[in-house]
């Protein structure tokens, strides 16, 4: 399997990449094998005019030609030509098909991957290189069909047929033939020691500029409220002079390619016009057998040539399916690799976990905590105590550096940037159940206190929403994620800043939908305000990423500790202002429970 790399998305070896092709072959062997077989037909039809051709300018030197010989002899051409075109170009259309059959096949599997990615990697190695991969390379790939499939069978074909045809005609022909071939090798190798870097660069150039291209449009209101729309277009330009460099690099070393072909061309055209010379001088062959040595060098070097330049693309193309390649191999999210239920019952256990980000501190040191079936656990603490991280290694985005950690097969969590898809209401809510009737999806919007939001769409359930159809204010959008849990019904949920928009005038709605959301279920909610804490069967404290302090709400408002300190300062500061009650943003002087 493929790690990723610290720079990003990993690349997948030439072995790693045949071994995927052909385990992606399974299913279309058979059919590999029958187009073979064709390709290889058409190509020894192909060899029949040269041949016929040699022979009758060896009957009219010699003055046996007459009218019939010359018709029979074109006709025979004729109908050998043809049917070997035919059965080249039925071999170029049925390969193509099993190829695109197969590329699909890679490009869903690539899709199906990323989206099981760690977070964190997709983060390290920015969504525009994986979009670059599911895009451009998926595209230069299914480009490189038209001229990679039909080159490839034809000359292939064409060029073990031709040798041994060659061969077969005189030995001396085909000795020449083999010392043209060393040319055409060198020319090979000297381009495949240069083509895939320069193609490896064109393609993460290109994936540098998507990347550019998207954080210019993601971070838009960012971009906008800072004035950074100059800076950003700088950084737009300055990646796309880049894949205009490597692009240029790329062409470069395609025509110094080509120029080494023509050479090898040349010097095998003029090995067999002397060597045909020379035999036929000392009577060991004659002007038929020459022309028909020729002819089929001719024949033969087009596909050559045209073979080489193929891998030329196939060079480009395989740079791509290397990237594909390195996303479909690489291991499963960290999510999945994690999801170990804990054991006694539990629905979520952390021991002794340690975590910091990639090149950071350590953030999280040496928790425990366990939640129970059904228990309601609130986090609270400061800023930068460490809640969403501990929430993040919880849910599995986050692989711990020590400890371990375990939670119900089926757990979900919502964060406060809630992502509303581009498509129906009802396609939003059935996300995590494919299968939930009308009826079922009414009941998660009532328990859930959206029940108006369906009144307030204009098409009900078939609303569009997203950036395709209505937007959703972000606590709409927040009701619809609490109605998907509803739906979902996973065993443990796991709500960071789930209902946050405290300022909004939402907040006690949106804690009662998402104590809804909970209902009959094990929890652990980022409480941004104390009364979702209260509400819970048991609070942890965290300060500086360290459990400080556990218990009930009552009893640790009773052990006078740092909570009791939070709380009472909560209390002040929403009494004075209540839409201003935000735990980890409020009064922290006070209420910063790392100074106890
Ligand atoms: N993606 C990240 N990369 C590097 N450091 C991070 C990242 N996210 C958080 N941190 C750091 O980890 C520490 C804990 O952050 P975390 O967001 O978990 O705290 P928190 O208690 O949830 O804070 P808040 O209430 O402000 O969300 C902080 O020092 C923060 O700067």
């Amino acid at each position: 399997m493929t790690a990723p790399t610290a720079a990003g998305l990993p690349v997948a070896t030439g072995r790693e990449t045949r071994r995927e092709l052909w385990r992606a072959s399974r299913g279309h062997r058979a059919k590999i094998l029958a187009v073979a077989l064709l390709g290889l037909s058409g190509a020894s039809l192909a060899l029949v005019m040269p041949v016929a051709l040699g022979r009758l300018i060896n009957a009219v030197d010699t003055g046996t030609a007459d009218a019939a010989t010359v018709g029979a002899t074109v006709a025979v051409m004729l109908a050998a030509t043809t049917a070997g075109a035919i059965g080249t170009a039925l071999t170029a259309v049925l390969a193509g098909r099993i190829y695109q059959t197969i590329l699909a096949e890679l490009r869903e599997r690539l899709v199906a991957n990323a989206m099981v990615l760690p977070r964190a990697v997709v983060e390290r190695s920015g969504t525009g290189d994986l979009v670059a991969r599911a895009s451009d390379d998926v595209a230069q790939i299914a480009e490189a069909a038209h001229r990679v499939v039909p080159a490839l069978t034809s000359a292939s074909f064409a060029i073990v047929v031709s040798v041994a045809g060659m061969t077969a005609l005189d030995w001396r022909y085909g000795l020449t033939l083999a010392a043209t071939l060393p040319v055409y090798v060198l020319a090979l190798r000297w381009y495949l020691a240069t083509a895939p870097q320069v193609y490896r660069a064109q393609r993460a150039a290109t994936g540098g500029r998507a990347q550019q291209i998207l954080e210019s449009l993601r971070g838009f209101d960012t971009v906008q409220a800072y004035g950074l729309g100059d800076h950003r277009h700088r950084r737009v330009i300055g990646a796309s002079w880049q894949v205009v460099r490597h692009t240029l690099r790329a062409r470069t070393v395609q025509n110094m390619f080509v120029g080494r072909l023509h050479l090898a061309e040349f010097l095998g055209l003029a090995g067999i016009l002397v060597t045909g010379c020379l035999l036929i001088g000392a009577g060991q062959s004659t002007v038929g057998a020459a022309t028909t040595a020729m002819l089929v060098f001719l024949r033969l070097s087009g596909p050559i040539t045209q073979l080489l330049l193929v891998i030329d693309v196939l060079q480009s193309a395989l740079a791509s399916l290397n990237r594909i390649v390195g996303v479909i191999t690489m291991p499963a999210s960290g999510a999945d690799a994690a999801a170990t239920p804990p054991p006694g019952g539990a629905a979520g256990r952390l021991s002794g976990v340690g975590f910091g980000y990639p090149g950071g501190p350590r953030v999280l040191h040496d928790v425990d905590l366990t939640i129970g079936p059904g228990e309601r656990v609130a986090v609270v603490g400061a800023s930068g105590a460490g809640k969403t991280t501990l929430a993040g290694v919880l849910a599995g985005v986050h692989t711990p550096d020590s400890g371990t950690v375990g939670r119900a097969a089926s757990t979900l969590m919502i964060t406060q940037d809630v992502h509303v898809f581009a498509g129906t209401l009802r396609d939003n809510l059935t996300l995590a159940a494919p299968a939930a009737t009308d009826t079922e999806i009414g009941e998660a919007l009532v328990s859930t206190g959206a029940a108006e939001l369906l009144e307030l769409l204009p098409d009900g359930l078939d609303t569009l929403v997203g950036a395709a159809g209505l937007p959703l204010t972000a606590a709409q959008a927040q009701q619809v994620a609490l109605a998907r849990v509803v739906l979902a019904d996973p065993e443990l949920a796991i709500f960071d800043e789930a209902t946050a928009e405290a300022g909004s005038g939402y907040a006690e709605q949106l804690d009662r939908a998402a104590e809804a959301a909970l209902a009959g279920r094990a929890g652990l909610v980022i409480a941004h305000r104390l009364s979702q804490a209260a509400a819970c069967d048991r609070v942890v404290v965290m300060a500086g990423g360290r459990v400080i302090e556990v218990g009930s709400h009552t009893e640790l408002v009773g052990a006078d500790g740092p909570y009791a300190r939070l709380w009472r300062s909560w209390r002040v500061a929403s009494d004075d202002e209540p839409s201003r009650t935000d735990t980890s943003h409020t009064d922290t002087s006070h209420t910063d429970a790392s100074r106890a």
